[in-house]
């Protein structure tokens, strides 16, 4: 029987298995990330995280949903990853500007260390995509901004956004009160998003605050989603909602992220933490 060394990490309660491919071999992490992330005959999670060797970056960065499809990018889940290569020594202590390389390109973070371990970290996420063909969702504008769109027998206005993997952003009166678990599946699944979709459920509270749920693609509803968070303020800029350059603080379930937008990028800043290591026959 093989065994995996593995370290539980979250972002605001957004919880991934972490495994570091520096030292240990390939295996079925498809497979893998269904096992592990069961919470009752597994460790536990929203899906987990491998932490690899890279060329042309610090570590690279793949993501596994609990369902096995591969994400292309993480939001809490990169601040993870600093806190790890950091951490692990992986890179000098000095060095607290962090390169990792995801499906969606190389990101820069700045770490916020103390004692000797990070605590949080600024993710420069890069600029936001809105380009349907991009995002992907089949819409014939050039941007799908405040669209009404029928799921589940109701009209919902969304707004489309990649922050490097796709999000769908509706805003609502009232967050508490949805049914996730009964109509994020149809939004997930929505034949306009070829990719499925991460969703994003947001009451406005100022023009600096919001309060988000999400339905993530391949995990179903998280406590958080970093990209959600910034897919979520990326969208209240264009509704109107909030405005360009400023910080907006995004109330997740498990926690808030500060998130501030502007044509150029979207920098998201936000806690990172380490809950146990363990090992894990496979
Ligand atoms: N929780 C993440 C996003 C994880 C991937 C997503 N479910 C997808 O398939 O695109 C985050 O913090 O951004």
């Amino acid at each position: 029987m093989k065994k995996l060394r593995f370290t539980k990490m979250h972002g605001i309660s957004n919880d991934y298995v972490y495994i570091s491919t520096f030292d240990q071999p390939e295996e079925d992490w498809e497979q893998l990330a269904i096992r592990l992330s069961d919470r009752r005959t597994g460790i536990g999670g929203d899906g987990i995280i491998l932490v690899c060797p890279s060329d042309v970056a610090d570590a690279k960065m793949r993501i596994f949903n609990a369902d096995g499809s591969e994400g292309k990018m993480c939001g809490n889940g990169i601040r993870c990853v600093g806190k790890f290569v950091y951490d692990k020594g992986l890179v000098p202590a000095e060095k607290t500007t962090i390169t990792i390389d995801t499906l969606s390109g190389i990101k820069t973070l700045e770490l916020t260390v103390k004692d000797g371990k990070v605590q949080s970290a600024r993710v420069d996420m890069e600029a936001a995509i809105l380009r349907p063909a991009d995002i992907p969702v089949r819409y014939d504008g050039d941007r799908m901004i405040d669209a009404p769109l029928e799921v589940d027998g109701r009209i919902w206005n969304v707004t489309a956004v990649s922050m490097g993997n796709p999000h769908c952003v509706t805003f609502v009166d009232d967050v508490d009160s949805l049914d996730l678990e009964k109509i994020g599946p149809h939004f997930e699944n929505h034949p306009i998003f070829p990719e499925r979709v991460n969703t994003e459920f947001v009451k406005v509270i100022d023009d600096h605050t919001l309060q988000m749920r999400v339905w993530e693609r391949g995990s179903g509803e998280t406590w958080a989603c970093g990209t959600g968070a910034c897919a979520t303020a990326v969208a209240a800029c264009l509704n109107g909602y909030c405005k360009k350059g400023d910080d907006i603080t995004v109330h997740l379930r498990g926690g808030d992220l500060v998130i501030r937008y502007t044509d150029d990028t979207v920098i998201m800043t936000g806690p990172a933490s380490t809950v146990f290591e363990g090992t894990v026959e496979i």
